[in-house]
């Protein structure tokens, strides 16, 4: 299991009745960026918990860096960088005696990656955490996390709550130290727009299932959007092969389907729909169709 930075064979964590991560088999292989995203509850931050043995699965293996995540050495866990959406910084602490402290404690701090990284961010070094606005904080941590150098980085929706500008310099910092420094970055976002500018992998998580690992063109060729002269099919939708949503719209009916090719659109005007057409669709609405189809609720939305 030496190919892939990260392994997982099988795993699966149970809560009680609750199955966070089910079964679930997935490949990262070193290098580049590759996006994690899932609704809320899809087992995403159980996941990393897992990879990184402070959850133990219920079943299943994995490996982080080619080590058990059950067995991390020290030196594997110094490989690993992690920042999540708390950005948590000692608050009375001066940014500059926490950039030392981090410093003294990772003898592969990159003084330089560290100070192009900041230098995306606004950040005064004599200024005290608590002082410092969340884009700020994000940034500091996000340097700080960089001149580590860590082999692979895992972003835990780390742009939550910042402004436009601040996560327009999130995302370059990250694009920067991707090409620059060949860390294996995971990152996890709820923000599309980010996933089409990052990444090239897109692993897609439901209810604790894997549901695509691929480049996310090839995940939105997987998605079809129809369009057609309405009929009254709406219940016999429901049942078609790929079904994942329908909406009626100025006399016409809307439908998302899953992994359908010509043959569906024949489906659809044998059962009577005129003027069926297939519409191009980005990764926005392709991502949410496919997420939305086994939400609870009381009519499907496109
Ligand atoms: N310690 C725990 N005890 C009980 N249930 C848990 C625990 N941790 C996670 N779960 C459950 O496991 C499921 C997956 O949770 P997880 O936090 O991994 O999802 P997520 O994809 O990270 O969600 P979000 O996008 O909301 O952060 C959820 O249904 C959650 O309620």
């Amino acid at each position: 299991m030496t190919n892939y930075c990260i392994e997982t064979e099988g795993l699966t964590k149970r809560f009680g009745k609750k199955s966070a991560l089910k079964d679930l088999t997935l490949e990262i292989p070193y290098g580049g960026i590759h996006a994690i995203v899932g609704s809320n509850g899809a087992g995403k931050s159980t996941l990393f918990r897992t990879l990184l043995g402070v959850e133990t699965p219920s079943a299943g293996r994995s490996t982080l860096l080619g080590e058990s995540s059950l067995s991390l050495s020290p030196e594997v866990r110094g490989r690993v960088g992690y920042v999540n959406e708390e950005h948590t910084l000692p608050l009375w602490m001066r940014a500059k005696s926490v950039i030392a402290m981090q410093k003294s404690l990772y003898p592969e701090w990159n003084e330089e990656i560290f100070n192009q990284v900041i230098s995306y961010f606004d950040v005064d070094p004599s200024q005290k955490v608590s002082g410092l606005s969340r884009g700020e904080r994000a940034g500091l941590n996000l340097s700080m996390a960089l001149a580590q150098r860590p082999e692979v980085l895992i972003l835990d929706e780390p742009t939550l709550g910042l402004d436009v500008v601040a996560r327009q310099s999130f995302l370059e910092a990250v694009m920067f130290t991707e090409t620059h420094d060949k860390t294996t970055i995971i990152y996890c976002s709820h923000q599309m727009e980010e996933i089409e500018r990052l990444a090239e992998q897109l692993i897609i998580l439901e209810k604790g299932e894997l549901k695509n690992n691929s480049s996310p063109d090839a995940f939105v060729e997987r998605v079809q959007y129809w369009v057609f002269n309405h009929i009254d099919v709406t219940n016999q939708i429901k049942t078609l092969p790929g079904y994942l949503s329908h909406k009626a719209i100025d006399g016409q009916l809307h439908v998302m389907t899953a992994d359908q090719g010509d043959e569906f659109g024949q489906i659809l005007s044998e059962l009577g729909a005129a003027d069926v057409s297939r519409m191009p669709i980005n990764l926005e609405r392709a991502v949410n169709a496919f997420l939305t189809a086994n939400h609870n609720k009381p009519d499907s939305a496109l």
